[in-house]
């Protein structure tokens, strides 16, 4: 039998799945954990990524490996591949006014975020890598002078299984390079005056592998495969293909479409990503998903069991109850400074049911918002797919096609950014025209009635937020 693994360098852990490379049987996995925080060292990803393989039986008799990766993290290497700083995650919220001032100053208003679109194929906002960057030139130019490449965590961990040989031998993929506001989809080319405009120098950046190309081998002679980001990588792992949605409930709360075009929103709603097949990704993104859930159970002292049981238990709506969930700031909607905030409290309300329910509709009427922006710039929704760790709760499978208003298909759980990265590892042995076609058996598809009233409370009370910068 021959081995290819897959990993999934995510916000929270890290998760490595061994499988067949002809048929996709799981054959071995791990995981590790990752520290808490928008701003990591990369050698916490390093140390995860080992313990995280060693559990899966390491990779000595695997003939390929490709890395999935949480997407935009700026990643800083000097000219002897020092990291320069912890790099500022996806979710790190301080390059806010820096987004702000790269559309200023490319126009300012509608015309700046026009430029940016046409340019990159998404308007900046704090997530993207471009406004870490400006951030870094403005507030520690002694990092940016010193920063000889910028890669994202993905191209990293790739980059250290090949034995970090150089800064000329990082390469990435399409998905992961369209995030990064200084790459584009459309094109397929860099942008190396945006990259300066961030930076404020020229840098290194990895070099763009095909979809199938290999970036080099481990010391074990391992071919390690372009990798992608998270989600392009999930919609791999599922064989997404035009006309599906793939909703994803990790730390972020993501929608996502298989397209055969790039997308170009100016209201910066969807993101005009690339996906790991060699078409396009469109992509809306929030910064508040499945720790949503996490707070509520915390809140309420259950487990998630406990707090779908309570979700389910209360009525649709919640009696008028509705969470807007920026716990973290937002991103869809842009508002980074943005809380969370209850809404519609009656003391009859004021149960731990009620509450339970209200966290679990708030999250999927966030989901909701972000599958209504995909369709107003176009895509094409015949099957929707929900995955991440918040699609473990049987609350979130149920009310899903109420919110939605729409059936929702959930795959069994499992590492569907691993396996999508191991798919890809498999792709790169055949070297085959397209990813080689793995069976998976125990698709569950949910469907409910409509519950539209749940959203239309959700929009009443979703500007009625109060902000606080993030410390
Ligand atoms: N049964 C469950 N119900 C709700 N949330 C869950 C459940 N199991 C795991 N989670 C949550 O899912 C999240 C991890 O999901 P994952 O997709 O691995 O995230 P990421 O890829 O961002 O690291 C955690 O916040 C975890 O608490
Ligand atoms: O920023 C994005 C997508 O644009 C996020 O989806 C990150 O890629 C993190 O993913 P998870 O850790 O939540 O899977």
């Amino acid at each position: 039998m021959t081995l290819v693994a897959g990993v999934d360098s995510s916000t929270q852990s890290c998760k490595v799945v061994v499988r067949d490379a002809e048929t996709g049987t799981l054959v071995r996995e791990g995981r590790a954990a990752h520290p808490d925080g928008t701003e990591v060292h990369p050698d916490a990803w390093e140390s995860a990524l080992d313990a995280a393989v060693a559990e899966a039986g390491g990779l000595d008799d695997v003939a390929a490996v490709a890395v999935g990766g949480q997407q935009h993290g700026m990643v800083c290497l000097d000219e002897s591949g020092k990291v320069v700083r912890p790099a500022l995650l996806w979710n790190d919220t301080r390059s806010a006014g820096a987004a702000g001032d790269l559309i200023e100053e490319l126009g300012g208003g509608e015309a700046g975020r026009q430029a940016w679109v046409d340019a990159v194929g998404l308007v900046p906002v704090a997530s993207f890598t471009v406004t870490k960057l400006r951030w870094l030139a403005d507030n520690e130019p002694d990092n940016a002078g010193r920063t000889a490449a910028v890669c994202l965590p993905h191209d990293y961990l790739s980059w250290k299984l090949a034995g970090s040989p150089g800064l000329d031998a990082l390469f990435t993929d399409r998905g992961d390079a369209s995030g990064t506001g200084y790459w584009s989809a459309a094109t397929g080319e860099y942008r190396t005056d945006l990259l300066v405009r961030g930076l404020g120098h020229e840098a290194v950046v990895p070099r763009v592998l095909a979809p199938a190309e290999s970036g080099g081998t481990t010391p074990g002679g391992a071919l390690i495969g372009p990798g992608t980001g998270d989600n392009a990588a999930a919609a791999l792992g599922l064989a997404a293909r035009p006309g599906d949605v793939v909703l994803s409930i990790g730390t972020s709360g993501v929608a996502s479409a298989v397209a055969e075009v790039p997308a170009a929103d100016a209201s910066g709603a969807v993101a005009g990503f690339a996906d790991a097949t060699g078409r396009f990704l469109p992509l809306v993104a929030t910064l508040n998903a499945a720790r949503v859930l996490d707070a509520m159970a915390r809140i309420l002292g259950v487990d998630h069991a406990e707090l779908s049981r309570l979700a389910l238990s209360a009525p649709a709506g919640a009696g008028g109850l509705a969470l807007v969930p920026y716990f973290e700031g937002e991103r869809t909607p842009d508002k980074p400074d943005s809380t969370g905030a209850l809404h519609g409290m009656r003391l009859s309300t004021s149960t731990p049911a009620h509450l339970a329910r209200a966290a679990v509709e708030g999250l999927l009427c966030g989901l909701a918002d972000g599958l209504d922006a995909l369709v107003a710039q176009g895509a094409r929704v015949e099957r929707v797919f929900l995955v991440g760790g918040g699609a473990r709760s049987e609350a979130v499978r149920r009310l899903a096609p109420a919110v939605l208003g729409r059936p929702v298909l959930v795959p069994p759980p499992g590492e569907y950014v691993a396996d999508g990265a191991a798919r890809q590892a498999a792709w790169v042995l055949t070297g085959a025209a397209e990813a080689p076609t793995w069976e998976r058996e125990g698709t569950e598809a949910y469907d409910a009635e409509p519950t539209p009233f749940v959203r239309e409370r959700y929009a009443e009370a979703r500007d009625l937020t109060v902000a606080q910068p993030q410390v």
